[in-house]
């Protein structure tokens, strides 16, 4: 193993996979950090925490864990992904375990880059931009756990962390790799927010810090990895191989962020079997997962499950009963559904919401994940084990037929 990553969630890591895979490295998400071994063959190995919006101290110390697992399979550069939106609140956890990895790694420059280009996420003067607005004004202020309520990431990561925060601007990216490494050199600060608005700048990035131990970002910040390894003589010319699943198919979605909501409303629009979930009642326990399984195996086509909900929907229930409640009840509803979905027989599951395919994922009890394919920017095709093919599918990324695109790829 190459490449050590450890993603601060599941989609997240489905979609650093993605960015990898595309780049020609053999690439295994696992889910959490292994007990056993990496198979010999995996150039880039993903642990996938559940750590976006945990504890502090436990994001800390499973990354470490994450960490130790990796450097054991032979790591020589380890990148933490977190998600182009850089979800995170003032407490953490971006910054907490930055740190903590920068000190075992020994890391004296650390970039932070959420860039990802093709999703619509740059980043210029140290803002974050979602396509033409400023990251709190993209509909991410409203996120049900991490509102971005401050598009300047050099403000939200000081807040996190003690160590001061550098940035190295669009302007100096622009002139290549050479420069940025003399500016990271240059700085006063070990943490450094790195402008990057084309994927053209992520690839100088990539190069400038091929002697990094530790990068952080989304999974732009990995387009221009696989180049530096390849460089080395260290790829193998195989790359990676995929075939798809036949067979019964549902959707799951527990994410509430715009493009979800706009994938479902399209979803029910083209006539697709489709039934809302009330948290309300999933709380109250007259709706359990096996009401909405035996409804989705009794439906023909693609029977979507959710309860994506509209931000005042949200925040009505969420007063009510606690975010945390609400969302842990949600969350084992999913898994539990999905488990209950599997046994009674489908093989092509989609799942919409970070969180949500991290329970979903925990729920089905699986190990490790081969990314194939990608579905849409961000989104890849995922084997799960012999007749089982997932999507993980990040709140905000996928056309807008996402659904019945994803069904479509699994299969094929
Ligand atoms: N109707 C709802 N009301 C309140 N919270 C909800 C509702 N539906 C889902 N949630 C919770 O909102 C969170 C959405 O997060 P996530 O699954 O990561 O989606 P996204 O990727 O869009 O951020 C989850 O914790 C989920 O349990
Ligand atoms: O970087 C991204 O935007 C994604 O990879 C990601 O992490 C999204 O997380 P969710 O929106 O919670 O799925």
């Amino acid at each position: 193993m190459l490449l050590g990553c450890i993603g601060d969630d599941f989609t997240g890591s489905s979609d650093l996979g993605n960015t990898l895979v595309k780049a020609g490295m053999r690439v295994v998400q696992y889910s959490g950090t292994p007990i056993m071994p990496a198979a010999p063959d995996v150039e880039a190995g993903i642990v996938a925490l559940k750590s976006r919006t945990m504890p502090v101290a436990d994001a800390v110390r499973l990354s470490l864990e994450a960490l130790d697992w990796l450097r054991a399979q032979g790591c020589r550069q380890f990148l933490f992904k977190y998600c182009s939106t850089f979800d995170s609140t003032p407490q953490g956890n971006i910054g907490p375990v930055a740190e903590a990895l920068a000190d075992a790694l020994n890391a004296d420059r650390v970039i932070f880059c959420p860039a990802f280009p093709a999703t619509g996420r740059t980043i210029y003067q140290g803002h974050l931009f979602v396509g033409d607005r400023l990251l709190s004004e993209s509909g991410m202020e409203n996120h049900p756990l991490t509102p971005m309520t401050d598009p300047d990431l050099r403000r939200w990561l000081s807040r996190q962390t003690r160590e001061g925060v550098g940035h190295i601007p669009a302007a100096t990216v622009w002139q290549g790799p050479d420069a940025v490494r003399a500016a990271l050199s240059a700085q006063p600060h070990r943490f450094v927010v790195t402008d990057a608005i084309r994927d053209e700048d992520l690839v100088v990035l990539g190069q400038a810090v091929a002697d990094q131990a530790l990068l952080t970002g989304g999974s732009g910040i990995a387009l221009g990895l696989p180049a530096n390894f390849r460089a080395r003589g260290l790829l193998s010319a195989e790359g990676p191989h995929w075939h798809g699943q036949p067979g019964p198919v549902a959707a799951l979605s527990g994410s509430c962020s715009r493009a979800t909501r706009g994938q479902v409303a399209r979803h029910i629009a083209d006539g697709n079997p489709a039934m809302e979930i009330d948290p309300e009642a999933v709380m109250a326990g007259t709706m359990t997962a096996r009401h909405a399984t035996d409804w989705a195996l009794s439906q023909d086509g693609l029977p979507l499950v959710y309860s994506s909900a509209d931000p005042d929907d949200v925040r009505a229930v969420q007063q009510r009963h606690g975010t945390e409640a609400v969302a842990a009840r949600l969350d084992s509803f999913f898994a539990e559904t999905a488990r209950l979905l599997v046994a009674g027989g489908v093989t092509r599951l989609i799942t919409a919401g970070g969180e949500t395919s991290g329970a979903v994922v925990e729920g089905l009890s699986v190990a490790s994940l081969e990314i194939g394919p990608e579905i849409d920017p961000g989104v890849p095709a995922i084997r799960a084990g012999d007749a089982l093919v997932l999507a993980l599918k990040s709140g905000n990324f996928g056309a807008e037929n996402f659904f019945a695109k994803a069904a479509e790829r699994l299969a094929g």
